[in-house]
């Protein structure tokens, strides 16, 4: 099977549950699961990225989309996963398919280790002909721990996999140039460039979570993986292959070239930042001609707590973001290395150590493409030489 026929799908919660009943949405799951038929008999992997189970889950707790706080949603998605994956699984059976969970936290995207061991198990799922149905798994992610909302779930999946159409299914026909409620809001029908938008991306249904915001940032996310993104509205017969063979309308983000390869696409676009360095002006102006390790030396200030093995986001004084690479120790090894600049690495950290921050070959320069993130509050930030 060749991997430019794998197709990732996320459907929002709007279009799997009630408005008012929080029940499945039975006719919509019809429709879905007979395009996946038609686009599995022409060859398509499919992978599946559903929200749903907190909107399903609400009415077994007693709550209501209004009013769950974090702990009822967490409770609610408990209760909501079964029904969905048991609609699923009847609706499945009816187009001759075999489905699976895959539920995944924040943590299985950012760390390289587990991300590869998600793959793996889509991979041997998609072998089997099995579809493979991916949610975080909210019942046990909280705050700080979690993505927070399967648009930008959905495109880690698409980058993992190396899917080249990653198709979001929601309540609006696509992305539009300014709030759709205002009169004169014109459908975009191609984005290059989705920084352009993300201004005009407030708000989201009665039961979605990231709203068009994170519908942009996934795109983008796809984009740098080499992955084409479609926006639609699931309300249509055929909803998936009726936008991805061009047939009505929607809102298609161009995918950009090729990443330099799957590592770099990983360590490049991350759901959560872990944390983040400050480098002096003379390691930003020698990135303009080539890519260098960051060392000690280099390092203005620290933005933690982050662990060894985290990817950081590593900003000019300024704060321009400009790179992201993998630290070679954790922010408060980094803040001792850059405070006893006179003393040797080993000495200080106790173990052999040459003491570069990060090494050129995890780290990977922020083209123009790259969203950049916002720098963490100054305040947050200890000054690396202060002492
Ligand atoms: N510029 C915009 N274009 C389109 N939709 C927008 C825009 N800004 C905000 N939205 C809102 O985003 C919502 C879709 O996102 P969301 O509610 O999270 O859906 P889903 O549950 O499918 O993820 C729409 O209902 C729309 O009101
Ligand atoms: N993981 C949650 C959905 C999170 C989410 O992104 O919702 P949505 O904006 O409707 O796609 C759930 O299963 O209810």
């Amino acid at each position: 099977m060749p991997i430019s026929k794998r197709i990732v799908v996320k459907v929002g919660s709007s279009l799997l549950a009630n408005p008012d009943l929080l029940t499945p949405r039975w006719a919509f799951i019809q429709r879905l699961l007979e395009d996946f038929r038609l686009l599995r008999d022409q060859g398509y992997d499919i992978i599946l990225c559903s929200s749903g189970s907190v909107a399903l889950g609400l009415k077994m707790i007693g709550e209501t989309p209004e009013t769950a706080g974090l702990r009822d949603k967490q409770a609610a998605a408990a209760c909501g996963m079964p029904l969905l994956l048991n609609a699923y699984k009847q609706v499945g059976t009816e187009y001759r398919f075999d489905i699976a969970q895959v539920l995944v936290t924040l943590r299985d995207m950012e760390e390289r280790k587990r991300f590869l061991n998600t793959k793996n198990t889509i991979d041997r799922l998609l072998d089997a002909e099995v579809i493979p149905i991916v949610n975080e798994n909210d019942s046990i992610t909280t705050e700080e721990i979690r993505v927070g909302d399967n648009d930008r779930l959905a495109a880690k999946v698409a980058q993992m996999v190396q899917a080249d159409h990653l198709v979001i299914l929601t309540c609006i026909d696509g992305l539009y140039d300014k709030n759709p409620e205002e009169p004169g809001a014109k459908l975009v029908e191609e984005v290059e460039d989705v920084s352009q938008y993300l201004a005009v991306t407030t708000g989201t249904s009665d039961l979605g979570s990231g709203g068009m915001l994170t519908k942009m940032q996934a795109a983008n996310m796809a984009q740098n993986a080499g992955c084409v993104t479609l926006i639609a509205n699931g309300e249509h017969d055929s909803p998936v292959s009726s936008v991805l063979f061009n047939k009505r309308e929607h809102t298609r983000c161009l995918a950009h070239t090729e990443p330099a390869s799957a590592w770099a696409a990983w360590l490049t676009d991350r759901l959560q930042m872990a944390g983040s360095i400050v480098v002096s002006s003379d390691i930003v102006d020698a990135f303009e001609k080539e890519k260098m390790s960051i060392l000690r030396e280099h390092v203005q200030s620290i933005q933690g707590p982050y662990v060894k093995g985290d990817v950081i986001h590593i900003y000019s004084e300024d704060g321009e973001e400009i790179a992201r690479g993998l630290s070679n120790f954790s922010s408060e090894e980094t803040m001792v290395l850059t405070r006893n600049m006179n003393m040797p690495p080993e000495q200080l950290l106790g173990y052999k150590t040459r003491g570069t921050i990060v090494g050129k070959d995890n780290l990977v320069r922020l083209e123009e493409h790259h969203l950049q993130w916002d720098s963490p509050e100054d305040s947050a930030s200890v000054n690396a030489s202060s002492s």
